[in-house]
């Protein structure tokens, strides 16, 4: 891979090293949610290998949520503390340093050296981790193939494999992108959350989470960026209001943002100079593409065949346990789950998977009285998961940040439920004492027969954690009736909860 030159395929834990090649259960992927399934089952006593074929960690880790996160971090701390009245003053003309912001980066990443992932993870867990490349060679088999070498070693798994492969980018067919060189002229998530360089003139492509995200902190730091996205507003999926407040915030910021519009042709002239096209019929230079247009899951070159599935390239169907179905199947053995089920790709909703999946596994292997013995945790009998459309959360970090559960407006009259909303601004003293001109707002969907809470939507600075209260009343259908009793502190700008509660007439 051509990111900073990051190895992306260390040594060690060669196939040919194990003692045994049967496992208890056989783990393809070791991203986080791999991770999370892994130490549950090892701790459960049972034997368990991960084979992964890049750094241990993940997607997760090494290229996604932790480095962009840790990139993002200090423009937040740095916008907060220019909204208060004396810190202002102290900061003066002054700029983020974002060379301390990079070395911070590489330390939070253990600069991409996956190490001390395997002590603290598959080290204690009592798991064994196999590098390479994973294919499903029949039911409960597994070829591992080492990287750069074309030999194939199978494992066998007594009672499951668990697939936690994850996903990757997907490549626009845009004329003339072929010609800008990987890595250095054309980014992926990877390069931009690898960087250590801010382009002069960034373009990305896709306003999503990634593309929203990587705008917030290269326009912070110097770079002048111009954001295009095909739809009519940034973060198509979120509530249109919280999203235009991050887009104004953008462009106040400097970044050119292009909405119902799209990159028609990209032509070089030099190095790390090229011009784009956009379907406006304007015309931009450009050093840095950032291609930021979308994920899918990894299940291509994979061997489905070899069990009948078909859909390579496509999300593993899954039921409620995150078992893949399978014809005339009695016990399941396939399970899918994190960013290659597609349910909901982020990190905390492939972790959740991997607990009920877990536990289904757990809790089949204790009903079938087999002879290993399994210290099964209290919680095994939660098998089931709620599917994600109704409770699924999310944070965004942008400036502001955007924090949602469950439904929008928009989701909720799409799945055919009667909402309506209760939406409130900041003006509050919790969000006046924490800082001047905050720019905020949100929002509850309300079921209008039951007053049950489906959707809440909290965009304010540094507002990340803002969303947990309203997601325990979205898990658990509580009425506002029942939501009158939970009391904010004053003067917080948690008492946001209050507002809503009055905006809904309660
Ligand atoms: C820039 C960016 C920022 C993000 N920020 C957030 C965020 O803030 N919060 C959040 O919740 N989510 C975020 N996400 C999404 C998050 O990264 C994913 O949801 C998460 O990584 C999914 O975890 P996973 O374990 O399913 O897959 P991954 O993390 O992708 O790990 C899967 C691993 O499996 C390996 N693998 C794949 N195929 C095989 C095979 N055949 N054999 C062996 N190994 C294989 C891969 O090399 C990979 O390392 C972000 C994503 C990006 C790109
Ligand atoms: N904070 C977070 O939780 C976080 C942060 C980053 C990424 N993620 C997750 O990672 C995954 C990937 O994020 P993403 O933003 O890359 O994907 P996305 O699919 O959410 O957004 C991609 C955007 O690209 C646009 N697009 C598609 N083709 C295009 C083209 N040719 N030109 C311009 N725009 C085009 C689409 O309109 C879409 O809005 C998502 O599942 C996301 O939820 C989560």
């Amino acid at each position: 891979m051509a990111t900073r030159g990051i190895n992306v395929h260390p040594e060690g834990y060669h196939p040919t090293s194990l003692a045994e090649t049967t496992f208890d259960i056989i783990i393809i992927g070791g991203g986080p949610v791999a991770n999370f399934a892994e130490g549950r089952l090892a701790q459960a006593g049972l034997s368990v290998a991960v084979v992964q074929h890049e750094l241990y960690g993940g997607e997760c880790h090494f290229f996604g949520c932790v480095p962009s996160k840790a990139l993002l971090r200090p423009v937040e701390a740095f916008e907060a503390a220019k909204a208060i009245d004396g810190a202002r003053e102290a900061i003066g003309n002054s700029n983020i340093n974002v060379d301390a912001v990079f070395k911070r980066r590489d330390k939070i990443v253990d600069s991409w050296d996956d190490r001390n992932w395997i002590s603290i993870s598959n080290g204690t867990s009592g798991a064994t981790l196999v590098r390479g490349f994973a294919r499903i060679a029949g039911i409960k088999k597994v070829s591992v193939q080492p990287h750069g070498e074309t030999q194939r070693y199978l494992l066998d798994a007594r009672f499951a494999v668990i697939v936690a492969t994850g996903s990757t980018h997907v490549v626009p067919s845009v004329p003339g992108i072929e010609t800008l060189e990987e890595g250095k002229e054309l980014w992926i998530n990877r390069d931009a959350v690898a960087a250590n360089h801010v382009p002069e003139r960034l373009i990305i492509l896709g306003a999503g989470p990634v593309g929203s995200e990587m705008a917030t902190f290269y326009s912070a730091v110097g770079s002048k960026v111009t954001l295009v996205s095909p739809t009519a507003e940034i973060l198509p999926k979120v509530e249109q209001e919280a999203a235009k407040i991050v887009r104004k915030s953008l462009e106040s910021h400097g970044v050119q943002v292009k909405l119902s519009t799209r990159v028609s042709k990209i032509e070089k002239q030099r190095t790390n100079s090229f011009k784009v096209t956009l379907s406006d019929g304007n015309s931009i230079p450009g050093s840095v593409l950032l291609n930021a247009t979308g994920r899918k899951p990894r299940t291509y070159d994979f061997g489905l065949d070899t069990i009948g599935l078909t859909g390579e390239g496509e999300p593993l169907q899954t039921n409620k346990s995150l078992a893949v179905p399978m014809p005339g199947e009695t016990e399941p053995w396939l399970y899918a789950v994190g960013d290659v089920n597609g349910l909901s790709p982020t990190t905390h909703m492939g972790v959740y998977q991997a607990r009920i999946a877990s536990n289904a596994i757990l809790s089949s292997l204790r009903d079938r009285n087999l002879s290993v013995e399994i210290k099964t945790p209290i919680g095994v009998t939660v098998t089931e998961a709620v599917r994600p459309g109704n409770t699924f959360p999310q944070v965004i970090f942008t400036e502001p940040n955007i924090g949602t559960v469950g439904h929008t407006l928009a989701s909720a009259t799409t799945a055919g439920l009667k909402v309506r909303v209760a939406d409130s601004d900041f003006s509050i003293p919790g969000a006046w004492l924490y800082g001047d001109n905050q720019p905020g707002w949100a929002r509850w969907v309300i079921e209008e027969t039951s007053n049950r809470l489906v959707g809440a939507t909290f965009c304010c600075i540094e507002g990340s954690e803002f969303i947990n209260a309203s997601q325990v009343a979205v898990a658990q259908g509580l009425s506002l009736a029942d939501m009158v009793h939970v009391v904010p502190p004053f003067p917080t700008r948690g008492e946001i909860w209050s507002y809503l509660l009055n905006a809904a007439g309660f």
